[in-house]
């Protein structure tokens, strides 16, 4: 290996630089209440509509994203991926109005929280023309990447999960969605690579940011407000 760099991709770095908060959004009480089994099931309701409100403005976010793949993307893959991902939050509304009908939530009344606003309002921010790329999709992935390492862990080794939360657990945890943030991860490291380090830097603070908000998102589920 005579001369070859020892270089860590972006993304496996930040992970590593910022892993206190990376835990703490990916190993928050209320999904571990989910995987010992003590989970709160007013907690989890709470959980439910809110993020079927999320879910629906992620939607335009991540049409955004397809058309910048669109005039931004050096590789056309991209823009599969990205589809893929929107057809499964097609499938995905779908079943949080099923899922909120079998828990008796009533979707159509549920009032965003504050910090439900607030993360709805930046990923707005986001679908302007002036977010590049790059950073869009880091974006992009980390939201996915913090449901798919959370819900994951609920079904791994050693996990309560109580039967009648499990599917839910699937949906983020399953395989298919871990080996689509992986590509989601490759496709953010590969830009990252031949960005200006201004690019870097922002799509840093952006993980940040999206970490803190999705924290702030689990949180919810305490009916604090
Ligand atoms: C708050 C939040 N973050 C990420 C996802 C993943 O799709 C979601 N459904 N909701």
């Amino acid at each position: 290996m005579e001369g070859a760099k020892k270089e860590m991709l972006m993304i496996e770095k930040w992970l590593n630089q910022h892993n206190e908060l990376y835990t703490t959004a990916t190993r928050h009480p209320f999904t571990l209440s989910i995987r010992d089994g003590s989970v709160d099931l007013s907690a989890f309701k709470r959980w439910l509509g809110q993020d079927y409100i999320f879910v629906r403005a992620f939607v335009p976010f991540a049409a955004s994203l397809l058309l910048k793949a669109w005039k931004e993307s050096d590789d056309d893959s991209d823009i599969e991926v990205i589809l893929g991902g929107i057809a499964a939050l097609n499938d995905e509304v779908s079943w949080f109005k099923r899922e909120a009908s079998k828990w008796g939530v009533l979707l159509s009344s549920t009032v965003p929280q504050k910090a439900n606003l607030e993360y709805c309002r930046f990923l707005e921010s986001l679908t302007s023309p002036e977010v590049e790329y790059t950073i869009a999709v880091t974006a992009f992935w980390a939201i996915e990447a913090v449901y798919q390492e959370s819900y994951a862990h609920c079904l791994a080794d050693g996990s309560k999960t109580p039967e009648e939360l499990k599917e839910t657990c699937q949906r983020w945890g399953n395989d298919g969605f871990g080996q689509y943030c992986r590509t989601l991860q490759n496709i953010a490291n590969r830009r990252l690579e031949k960005s200006r380090e201004d690019i870097v830097s922002k799509a840093e603070a952006m993980v940040i940011r999206i970490l803190e908000y999705e924290v702030e998102f689990w949180n919810m589920s305490r009916g604090e407000t």
